[in-house]
């Protein structure tokens, strides 16, 4: 048997990748805006099942709740009152899970509904609960089905744009990388639909300026467009996550890029995920308050990158809340980490110095076992 070609060198950073967050578009899952495509809805299940089956996470953030409320309601066509909208996206939405659940069944994978708002990503607590779902369901094996909270969104709906819901849900779970698919075979160097000869893109630098003046909005739709998906891409890099636009219509276009082939448009990220993540999550918020660490809780963060017990944790200092940064002290009061704490400051008091296991009965409650998990803990040497 013939061995199949190497991917080319400069797109192994996404062939690499293991954690996928794929975005389906309302142009893409619509006819134009009227109703879902069901033969797209098949063809997509097939693919993400093809990706889980080679072993990869993947987290689906799929449109289309608008345009399926607006066929049942029997509308001629989409509204443009937003509670209008709201009211076509509640009634879309369980028709929209309905048929992913039954196309993903076919391929044995079970689904999931979340829906999400900005808010529920920029608020620390809810960022964590968020967080503690999403990647507890890709434990379970079950796929995650994203969507904007329409009940409550008013930009998002109205200028429909999941693209930085996307980004978002990429930072939220440290993705490799995010797919955006859409109608177009991706980035041009301006509109298609407005200039034939447009060029296709292969691969840019996502924080290229030039780019800003090439992309256009989604037209008389009144959607995102390309303005949006620069902007997510540009949002999923500070978590050190590439991007990849392609046209979701192409043959197995998913197969192609996570394999790493030339498809699409390659926004490239050239700052390594660690470094991204540090730097977001250290200017991400004020210090809440400080921890003082043993030197064999120190140890074990700084050498084994492991997550923070609480029974490593010698003093509490501050008045913080679940989800507020703290900083991680050794014996000499010298900042070693600085992290996403998972308990208030009275309850990380009580648990302080103590066995996990012991949990339950200090608190009352089975909470988190770490008090610190490492996904959200950088190690470094920081200086106020
Ligand atoms: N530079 C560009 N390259 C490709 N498409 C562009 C560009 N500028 C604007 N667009 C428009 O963006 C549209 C895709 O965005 P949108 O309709 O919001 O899709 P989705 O619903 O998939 O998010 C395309 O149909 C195209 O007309
Ligand atoms: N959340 C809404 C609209 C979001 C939307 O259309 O966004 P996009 O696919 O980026 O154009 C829906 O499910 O219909």
């Amino acid at each position: 048997m013939k061995a199949a070609p190497e991917p080319p060198a400069t797109r192994t950073a996404l062939s690499a990748a293991r954690r996928w967050v794929v975005k389906v578009g309302s142009a893409l899952l619509t006819n134009d805006g009227r109703g879902l495509d069901m033969t797209m809805i098949s063809r997509l299940a097939q693919q993400v099942a093809l990706l889980r089956g080679a072993g990869c996470e993947v987290v689906l953030v799929s449109s289309g709740a608008v345009a399926a409320g607006v066929v049942r309601l029997g509308w001629p066509r989409r509204p443009a009152a937003l509670h209008d909208l709201q009211a076509a996206a509640a009634v879309g939405q369980s028709i929209l899970l309905q048929h992913y659940e039954q196309a993903f069944q076919r391929h044995g994978l079970a689904t999931a509904q979340i829906l999400l708002g900005h808010d529920d990503v920029a608020a620390r607590d809810r960022y964590l609960n968020a967080r503690g779902t999403l990647t507890t369901l890709l434990r379970l094996n079950v796929l995650p089905i994203v969507n904007e909270n329409d009940t409550v969104a008013t930009e998002e709906i109205r200028f429909g744009d999941n693209d930085s819901l996307a980004a978002l849900v990429a930072n939220l779970i440290d993705a490799d990388a995010l797919l955006l698919l859409t109608d177009q075979d991706g980035l041009f160097d301006a509109d298609p639909r407005l200039q034939p000869g447009a060029q296709l893109l292969t691969e840019v630098d996502v924080h290229d300026a030039r780019l800003d003046g090439m992309v256009g909005d989604g037209g008389a739709l009144g959607r995102g467009g390309m303005v949006t998906k620069l902007r997510a891409a540009r949002l999923a890099a500070r978590s050190g996550t590439q991007t990849v636009i392609a046209g979701g219509r192409l043959d197995d276009v998913i197969q192609a890029v996570t394999r790493g082939d030339s498809v699409g448009t390659w926004l490239r990220n050239g700052r390594q995920p660690q470094s991204a993540r540090r730097q977001w999550l250290a200017g991400l918020l004020q210090l809440g308050g400080r921890l003082r660490l043993d030197d064999g809780a120190v140890h074990v963060i700084r050498e084994s990158g492991r997550s923070l017990l609480p029974v490593g944790v010698s003093d509490v200092e501050g008045d913080f809340r679940r989800g507020d940064v703290v900083a991680c002290c050794d014996e000499r009061g010298r900042e070693v980490a600085r992290g996403m704490i998972n308990y208030g400051a009275s309850e990380a008091r009580l648990i302080a110095g103590r066995s996990s296991a012991a949990i339950p009965a200090l608190l009352g409650y089975a909470g988190d076992e770490e008090l610190i998990h490492r996904d959200n803990l950088v190690v470094a040497d920081f200086h106020d």
